[in-house]
């Protein structure tokens, strides 16, 4: 770095992952990234389900930088240059706390940037990584370019440049993207519809499933049911609207019987429409069957539902339930997929550690005795299988995207400017 501007100034930032539970899929102008229908979802628990980034500012930069988990990617994407172009943009003076120095609004448009990012879960493995992703890199760098308080409500729609579902992860608990009217996209944005200490009693697993099919990335996929599937005009013109009434006056009411039946049935026909592109796309795969099975036949031989499944582009299951059923539910989930030989339970069974707890189980002796679920007995059980689950993550709704202040949590080493060797 060049004397007398041998400065580094960065922050640091987390954002959460989001579950949809009414589904964002289409899109009527694809370089706004505006969507066909509004949708819903509900923020993971940071803990269990983040990104982590640090963005450094630095007049010794020469270029635009990004490493993500570990490694240098490109930053050509105009998906991440139209997030820092609008950042840039609504940039204001900031004087730097630790270093002292002073960087004036335009400099911004100049200064190169490092950013360092890592997700606290496998990336591009259907479980939102890009969510989390443009949230997090939206909202740090909102923060080291000290953007206006005013500008606040436009950040969602900045992170929808990065990625549409990726506007739902600012804010915690359960979140709605309008989809908005305006040609500019100026009203497609993300509000809070209720905020993380809401709903307590929610519990959320994630069935994460062992063989990871070859898929259809969600930006073409949805790409191609706009061209060829009727079903998705009526779907959402009609039935959207109407369901993300109901589910805003569920969550409201706290009333799981309704959000578990409005959220199965949307995944169930997001994933219709799947079926209903030409060429037909197949998220789900066989595991993701017996796991819609399990909730399926609980909640019948309940009369109410206990649970509720969703899947995204994907055949990972996002599992639903109450705290009072949620060690039923682990029960089930153990019963009927094992993990396989030699797993051990601490790496099958992550996250937020409190359910496993209160089902008693403790080791992998426990899961051997675990006794087969009553809706299971009758001759047609289906078989046990190990292994058709990677692993189960356990966790929550939780808060939105964050500051980490202390300075042990920066990705980027102050003095050299680039990313911690490992
Ligand atoms: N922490 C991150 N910071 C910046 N960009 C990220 C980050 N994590 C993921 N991305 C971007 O998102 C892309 C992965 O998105 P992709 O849609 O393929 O997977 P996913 O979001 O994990 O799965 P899905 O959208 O099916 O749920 C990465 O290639 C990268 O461009
Ligand atoms: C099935 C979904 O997860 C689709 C998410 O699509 P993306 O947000 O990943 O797509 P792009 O906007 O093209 O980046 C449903 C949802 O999250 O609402």
């Amino acid at each position: 770095m060049g004397s007398g501007e041998a400065w580094v100034v960065m922050r640091t930032g987390r954002a959460p992952s989001n579950i949809a539970v009414i589904k964002y899929w289409g899109k009527r102008d694809e370089k706004l990234i505006l969507p066909v229908n509004s949708s819903i979802s509900v923020t993971l628990n940071p803990d269990d389900l983040s990104a982590t980034t640090t963005i450094a500012a630095s007049p010794a930069f020469v270029a635009d930088r990004l490493w993500l988990n570990g490694k240098e990617v490109s930053m050509e994407s105009q998906r991440y240059k139209n997030c820092l172009r609008e950042i840039r943009e609504r940039a204001n003076d900031v004087v730097d706390e630790q270093t002292g120095v002073h960087i004036k609004r335009e400099d911004w448009l100049k200064l190169k940037l490092h950013i360092v990012s890592e997700n606290n879960f496998p990336t591009a493995a259907g479980l939102a990584s890009s969510a989390a992703g443009f949230a997090c890199l939206v909202y740090t760098l909102a923060q080291l370019m000290g953007v206006n308080e005013r500008y606040q409500g436009e950040l969602s729609a900045i992170a929808r440049l990065g990625s549409g579902s990726a506007c739902r992860s600012l804010d915690g608990g359960f979140v709605k993207w309008d989809m908005g009217q305006k040609e500019d996209g100026a009203d497609s944005i993300a509000v809070q519809i209720a905020n993380e200490t809401h709903w307590k009693d929610l519990v959320i697993f994630i069935a994460v499933v062992s063989s990871r099919q070859k898929e259809v990335s969600s930006t073409s996929g949805m790409q191609e049911t706009v061209q060829t599937s009727p079903f998705l005009h009526f779907r959402a013109k009609d039935v959207v609207p109407k369901r993300i009434k109901e589910m805003e006056d569920a969550v409201a009411r706290h009333d799981f019987s309704s959000f578990a039946r409005i959220t199965c049935a949307d995944s169930n026909q997001f994933h219709a429409t799947c079926l209903d592109t030409s060429p037909p796309i197949f998220y789900l795969n066989d595991t993701s069957k017996r796991l819609i099975g399990l909730v399926e036949r609980w909640n019948t031989q309940e009369g109410s539902p206990q649970a509720a499944y969703t899947f995204d582009a994907g055949p990972n299951a996002v599992l639903f339930t109450t705290e009072s059923n949620s060690s039923l539910l682990l029960q089930r989930l153990l019963f009927q997929f094992p993990p396989a030989p030699g797993v051990v339970l601490s790496s099958y069974v992550v996250g937020d550690l409190k359910t496993l707890e209160l089902a008693g189980i403790k080791s992998l002796k426990d899961l051997a005795s675990l006794e087969p679920p009553k809706e299971l007995a009758e001759p047609k059980i289906p078989l046990r299988t190990p292994g058709e689950l990677a692993y189960i993550i356990c966790t929550r709704p939780g808060r939105g995207a964050f500051l980490l202040k202390d300075l042990g949590s920066s990705l980027i080493d102050s003095t050299s400017g680039l990313p911690f060797s490992k």
